[in-house]
């Protein structure tokens, strides 16, 4: 949202009130302030450096780092922010300060749609702690990602139906709606075990939301940054937020009264494996001898998330490698090759495959290195921390740019060319946020829990991509962003599917 835009619906007087009294409180911060802070570009009064942010924050944060350096010092109204772009400063901030920087900042909008309590914005603590185990070891560890194969093979099959459907009637198909799809009713099945039916259903409004929710939570609210818009209601975003948590909450609530019911019936505590995530959060919630007692806002705050966290990242990413590999013909020709060679033109490629796919493995990675779906790893300090001779007080938000860094020529030779071999060749570059130069993950005690999910789920869709049709598309692909909560394209991917060898046999049998 313009800044302009905003002040124009406020009266002027109260403005006028308003903006000095900020910048008397302003200046006289200014004279109280001893800390060193890092180097700054020029800010203003209230709005701070927000004048210098264009909707894809990233690439401000990019522009503002190559003028004034890899480690900057913003205010964005009244919150203060660091900005880190490089490796190295990544690592000090990230590895060396890792339990400074434990918490992350939640926006309004956010804080209110999930009840206050949403895990992946908590601070570092018990509940925190408990949840990023039961996420990593349990609903997400390797024995639950097992069970819930046949889920996301079946998803897979049904995505590959609907493009050969298309491909026949030669028909184009807007991949990014159906990537969507596909990872929302994946997730969908995993959290609550309701599959999008394409009629008017519960898990249909459970997309609607996500859609909407993933929409709110990625856009630029002024009441988050200047204090004194805190209680006005700018374009109705505010209305917008309280009436979508209220659909949520209705909905979720109906879901977890069902499960309640069918868990009393058919007792499904005794299975104790493949459970969705609600089997394993409300167990949590009924057993009084549990680590840490949670309430039902919690479940219903974690399955939010889960939900938010899961939906759009991977379909983002999924969406920019196709759409490199449609840019790079002789990447996807070797891709191709890779697959045919080692799987042949008689069955599909399986998510056990990937060891035997090195190449796909390292297209992947390129892409996460030129489109981190969250281009920066966003955490806020909880205390005092001085960097690099540097004082950082406590509640700074932090921006590590994974995105500018991966556009550096300093640690990528060229590094705008998708190029997978740079993945190859002796590289240890992997994605589990080892090597700062490389953090799609994020890194640390904060890491993203759904990292084995996400590269189970990527290699698999990317590759029978792949084995399976060629792509056309009628004009040269718009490898612009659009702001949100992932970075998706600028354009939705829309494309022509053409279908390859012996593949309506492989779907039909798999
Ligand atoms: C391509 C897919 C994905 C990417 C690129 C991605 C990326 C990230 C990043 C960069 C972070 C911040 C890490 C940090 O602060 O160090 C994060 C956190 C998180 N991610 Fe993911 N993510 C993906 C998929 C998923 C999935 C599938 C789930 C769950 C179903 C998930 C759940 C979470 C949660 C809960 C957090 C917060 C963890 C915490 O604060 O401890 N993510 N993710």
């Amino acid at each position: 949202m313009n800044i302009l835009q905003v002040f124009q619906s406020v009266s002027l007087a109260t403005i006028a009130i308003l903006v000095f009294s900020s910048l008397f409180l302003y200046l006289l911060s200014k004279r109280k302030q001893k800390h060193l802070l890092p180097p700054s570009p020029p800010s203003l009064p209230v709005v701070g450096h927000l004048h210098h942010l264009g909707p894809l924050i990233h690439q401000s944060f990019h522009n503002l780092s190559t003028r004034y350096g890899p480690l900057i010092y913003l205010r964005l109204g009244s919150i203060p922010c660091v900005v880190v772009s490089t490796p190295e400063l990544a690592s000090d901030f990230l590895k060396t300060n890792d339990l400074a920087f434990g918490s992350r900042t939640q926006s309004l909008a956010i804080k209110h749609i999930t009840y206050g309590v949403a895990f992946a914005f908590a601070r570092s603590g018990p509940y925190w702690s408990f949840i990023k185990k039961m996420a990593t070891v349990e609903f997400l560890g390797n024995q639950n990602l097992d069970h819930f194969l046949p889920i996301r093979s079946l998803e897979i099959q049904e995505l590959l139906r609907t493009l050969m459907e298309k491909a026949k009637l030669q028909e184009s198909v807007n991949l990014t709606q159906e990537l969507f799809k596909l990872t929302n009713n994946v997730i969908c099945q995993m959290l609550t075990g309701m599959r999008c039916l394409g009629a008017k259903s519960e898990a249909d409004e459970v997309k609607n939301l996500v859609r909407e929710i993933t929409k709110i939570f990625g856009e630029f609210n002024v009441s988050d940054f200047i204090w004194f818009c805190k209680n006005i209601d700018f374009k109705g975003f505010k209305t917008r937020y309280t009436e979508t948590h209220e659909r949520y909450d209705a909905l979720i609530e109906k879901i977890i009264s069902e499960r309640e019911i069918k868990r009393r019936r058919e007792t499904l505590k005794e299975e104790s494996l493949g459970r969705d995530c609600l089997d394993i959060l409300l167990d949590i919630l009924e057993d009084g001898k549990a680590e840490i007692k949670i309430t039902k806002d919690h479940i219903k705050a974690l399955i939010l998330d889960f939900f938010i966290a899961g939906t759009d990242t991977v379909a983002t990413a999924i969406e920019w490698t196709l759409a490199e590999l449609i840019k790079n013909p002789n990447v996807l020709k070797e891709a191709q090759r890779e697959i045919d060679q080692v799987i042949g033109d008689d069955r599909l490629v399986e998510e056990s495959d990937s060891p035997k796919l090195p190449y796909m493995h390292a297209i992947i990675k390129e892409s996460l290195r030129l489109h981190p779906p969250i281009p920066m790893v966003n955490r806020q300090s909880i205390e005092n921390v001085t960097i690099h001779g540097y004082d950082i007080p406590a509640g700074t938000m932090l921006f590590v740019n994974t995105w500018s860094i991966g556009r550096n020529p300093e640690y990528w030779e060229n590094p705008l060319e998708f190029n997978p071999c740079r993945f190859l060749e002796g590289s240890t570059i992997d994605v589990i946020g080892q090597n700062y130069r490389f953090l799609p993950f994020g890194t640390g005690r904060r890491m993203c829990p759904g990292i084995k999910f996400s590269m189970r789920e990527l290699q698999v869709v990317v590759a029978r991509l792949v084995q399976c049709f060629e792509w056309n598309v009628k004009e040269a692909l718009n490898m612009d962003e659009q702001p949100g909560l992932a970075v998706p394209m600028a354009e939705d991917l829309v494309c022509f599917p053409s279908v390859r060898g012996n593949i309506q046999k492989m779907i039909t049998s798999s």
